[in-house]
């Protein structure tokens, strides 16, 4: 797999997520014994195109990411990101969210909503090329290609927080895992909500419509305001997940 990719006049080299560095996240951790410790996925981050994107992109506090996730089962388990959530903004009582787009092949996202160790909402979102993903403050979220094709997507985020990944690996993974039969609960959570599906959303107040390259958006930076300040915006998370 190329490790570097080239955006706008940059090029980049990815952080690699190894089989080794999901052992608590797995369904069939028996796969871990295999010797061999196989690439899973891609992750290029902080990406702009040139110094003047980054400067706008700095100064609104943002970060644009792409992760390319190859296919591949882990087992009986279809390959998956690691899974973490998000701090909470400071001086507020909502976490940061974030926005998805697949820029090819597909993905399954999975988000599970947590209050004190506890799961209230656990949503599955299958999206396609060009569909968008909004992930509401205090959802935690994990990426499934079930496909067998490699999924490139991209997402912006808050660049002032390191996501936290201790909820999910504790758990020994999310809510449910994606087998080649399907979801199943992950025995390691007391209660579990039934799944929820929605659909991936076009809204245009945030700039997320008709498919268009969401990288863009750099040049009209100020409709990603909801991911910095969310507060100010939890009506529309609440009518994007559908509360
Ligand atoms: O393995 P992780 O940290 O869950 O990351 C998967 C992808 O999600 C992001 O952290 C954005 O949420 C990307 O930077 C990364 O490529």
């Amino acid at each position: 797999m190329v490790k570097e990719i080239k955006f706008g006049r940059i090029s980049r080299t990815a952080n690699v997520r190894m089989l080794n560095d999901m052992h608590d996240v797995l369904y069939d951790k028996k796969q871990m014994s295999i010797k061999k410790n196989p690439e899973l996925y891609y992750m290029y981050r902080d990406l702009y195109k040139d110094d003047y994107d980054f400067e706008t992109i700095k100064k609104h506090n943002l970060r644009y990411d792409i992760t390319v996730i190859p296919p591949k089962m882990i087992g009986r388990e279809y390959v998956k990101t690691a899974g973490h959530c998000h701090p909470k903004v400071p001086d507020t009582d909502v976490s940061y969210p974030e926005v998805y787009q697949i820029l090819e092949g597909y993905a399954t996202y999975l988000l599970q909503k947590m209050e004190g160790g506890k799961v209230e909402d656990v949503v599955v979102i299958n999206a396609q090329a060009g569909d968008y993903v909004v992930i509401p403050p205090d959802y935690c979220h994990i990426t499934i290609n079930t496909s067998d094709e490699t999924l490139k997507m991209a997402n912006w985020v808050c660049r002032e927080f390191s996501s936290i990944y201790d909820p999910i690996k504790q758990r020994s993974g999310g809510a449910y895992y994606l087998l080649d039969t399907g979801f199943i609960k992950n025995p390691e959570y007391y209660k579990v909500p039934q799944i929820r599906y929605l659909s991936p959303v076009e809204y245009p107040k945030f700039g997320l419509n008709n498919g268009q390259d969401m990288y863009n958006l750099v040049t009209g930076i100020g409709k990603l305001k909801f991911l910095t300040s969310p507060l100010e915006y939890m009506d529309d998370f609440d009518y994007i997940i559908g509360n």
